[in-house]
């Protein structure tokens, strides 16, 4: 089972970021919530604070959680864990992925979302 976390960052309007894979990536195409595996000795907090650094240049501070889902890709299965999470600076810089949006919940509707991240929609505190 692999760890991974997700930020739920909303802004004064009430959409949500997600991010498209960049080629190259596992499920390459598929949109998300930015964040990442968990690595060894990382709280869920301090892994998605790294994450969102390396693959976007944000600094940011995480708050609740919001909810998790099991996901069984094929091959492999993934525990995602998603936290409301606030950019405190930072100037967007994509590494991971090629395509960024702010979305309503709405919205997402209309992402080809990663499998795993469907259930947590209905999670998110519109
Ligand atoms: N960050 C993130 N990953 C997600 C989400 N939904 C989802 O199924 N995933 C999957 C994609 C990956 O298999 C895994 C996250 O790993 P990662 O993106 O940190 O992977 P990585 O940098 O090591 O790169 P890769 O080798 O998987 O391409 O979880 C999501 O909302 N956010």
């Amino acid at each position: 089972m692999i760890n991974v976390t997700a930020a739920i960052i909303k802004d004064e309007n009430n959409r949500f970021l997600i991010a498209r894979r960049r080629p190259g990536k596992s499920l390459a195409g598929f949109w998300e919530f930015p964040g990442g595996k968990i690595e060894k000795g990382e709280t869920p907090e301090e892994s998605l604070a790294r994450e969102l650094k390396e693959e976007m240049n944000l600094v940011v501070k995480v708050k609740g959680f919001v909810g998790e889902n099991v996901h069984h890709y094929e091959g492999f299965s993934i525990t995602l864990m998603a936290y409301e999470t606030k950019i405190i600076e930072g100037d967007m810089r994509l590494t991971d992925h090629d395509r960024v949006q702010w979305v309503t919940v709405e919205e997402m509707g209309s992402y080809r979302l990663a499998p795993a991240d469907v259930p947590l929609v209905a999670k998110i505190n519109r």
